[in-house]
């Protein structure tokens, strides 16, 4: 069977797992693709490294646009990243009507409806399965695996360079900027490490998702973003106290009026399987009206998990190939004149629950005026813990948990609060999420 041929742009971290496992895989590959998947060119800019890893028989360039302009090229696998390059070479290859597969999720979140539209025009494929959660099957499942559903919420930890990092800082008490370079030397990282701790990564994440688990445009631009730079350990114990544990998760459910779309550190019942995703692991919960709640764990990066996305999506090309394009998965899980326009609402409309830390005088009647703001409010309590005031000290700790309420609501609560003469500087307000 004639192979098909494979454009490989970017030999680095992913770009390399894609090639040592397809080589390493080979036959195991083509008898579930039904023809063989060659890597028959590589662009890399870095043409020293992309002669180490690629050796003999393969053609090198440092000129990316030369393979997507190359014949004989069937499937261009964009492994560069960014929003730069990235975009014109995906753009061109599809103008060239050669298939895509790329990890890239900066690219698709922000750019990504131009590119399936184009892709759609053309009738090519761009399958991006290693963009979310790295080797964890999520798209397939998203897209193929929950059709039946109405799907109504989903929730993930998917970017593993801050989970690390959380759950570093829990368990070792390891500080924030210690642990962030050991993350860059396991290759977590994003090249600028602050896509990742300012939740941005996870928002591109989580903005794919959302598109193809409601039928919806990407819409990056309008989803909310928190990262874990303000985290104060303090609220990490005493969320652990509580039964809590934090997490940065990427959040998005449908409403009527409209999608939630959000990414801060949030917490979760420290029982929930996806609460003791630890370390670089990635996890995404699912609920669908007819399945319930699913769960998808594995590793969300590094070589050879990531390869083992890109890889399924050639496969899945490879197969789809000579189909007519109606009869292939749509690209974004809904047919595209079925996608509806539904926006993404501001933040002070989301319906979650509170953690709230205050410092207040150690005083009688206290918790009192407090109890009594949040009552006035329609906001009720779940739990609470007032820490001892230590020996002479005249001020103490309140930690209030709250039932659900829409943010507007607590914010012009959290404002009465503060504005009490026996509450001290700012409340710590955290999200919570039940995850049911
Ligand atoms: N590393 C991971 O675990 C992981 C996981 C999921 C998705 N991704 C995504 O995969 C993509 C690649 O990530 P990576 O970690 O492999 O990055 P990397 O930096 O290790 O590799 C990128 C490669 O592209 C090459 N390159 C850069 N500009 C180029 C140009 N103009 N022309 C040709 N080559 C060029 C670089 O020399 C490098 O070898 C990114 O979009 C990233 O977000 C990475
Ligand atoms: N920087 C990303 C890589 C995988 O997309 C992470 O830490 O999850
Ligand atoms: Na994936």
């Amino acid at each position: 069977m004639k192979p098909i041929n494979v454009g490989l742009l970017g030999i680095g971290t992913v770009g390399g797992g894609t090639f040592t496992v397809l080589k390493r895989n080979e036959e195991e590959i083509t008898r579930r693709a039904g023809r063989p998947i060659r890597i028959t060119a590589v662009a890399d800019k870095n043409l020293e490294l992309a002669r180490k890893v690629a050796g003999e028989g393969v053609k090198l360039t440092d000129d990316a646009f030369a393979v997507v302009a190359d014949p004989e090229i069937d499937i261009v696998v964009e492994l560069i990243g960014g929003y730069g390059i990235a975009k014109e070479l995906v753009l061109k290859a599809i103008e060239n009507g050669k298939h895509v597969v790329t990890a890239n999720k900066a690219l698709l979140a922000v750019h990504g409806n131009e590119i399936f539209a184009a892709a759609q025009k053309k009738g090519v494929m761009v399958a991006f399965e290693a963009a979310v959660a790295g080797g964890i099957p999520i798209i397939k499942a998203l897209r193929e695996g929950l059709s039946a559903n109405r799907i109504q919420w989903l929730a993930g930890i998917i970017n593993g360079t801050t989970n690390f990092i959380l759950s570093e800082m829990r368990d070792k008490g390891l500080p924030f900027a210690e642990v962030l370079k050991e993350a860059q030397a396991l290759g977590y990282a994003e090249a600028d490490p602050t896509f990742d701790i300012e939740g941005i990564d996870a928002a591109h994440k989580v903005t794919i998702m959302s598109a193809i688990a409601f039928g919806v445009p990407m819409q990056f631009e309008a989803a909310h973003i928190e990262g874990i730079t303000a985290l104060d350990s303090v609220d990490i114990a005493y969320a652990e106290q509580l039964g809590y544990r934090i997490k940065l998760l990427g959040i998005s459910r449908m409403r009527p009026e409209g999608i939630e779309l959000r990414v801060h550190p949030t917490l979760i019942p420290a029982k929930r399987l996806i609460a003791n995703v630890e370390g670089a692991m990635n996890a995404v919960v699912v609920h669908g009206d007819a399945v319930g709640a699913t769960l998808y764990y594995g590793k969300g990066a590094g070589a050879e998990p990531t390869a083992s996305a890109v890889i399924a999506d050639l496969v899945d090309v490879t197969r789809l190939h000579t189909a007519d394009p109606e009869h292939r998965v749509p690209h974004l899980a809904f047919q595209p004149e079925q996608v509806r326009d539904l926006k993404v609402l501001p933040i002070e409309e989301v319906h979650t629950s509170y953690y709230l830390r205050m410092r207040v005088d150690d005083k009688p009647g206290v918790l009192a005026d407090i109890t009594r703001i949040l009552a006035d409010s329609g906001i009720s309590i779940e739990a609470m813990i007032q820490k001892e005031a230590p020996e002479g000290a005249s001020q103490t700790d309140i930690i209030m948990l709250t039932h659900l309420t829409i943010e507007k609501n607590a914010n012009a609560a959290i404002t009465k609060i503060e504005a009490l003469p026996v509450v001290q500087g700012k409340i710590t307000r955290l999200r919570m999420e039940s995850l049911q």
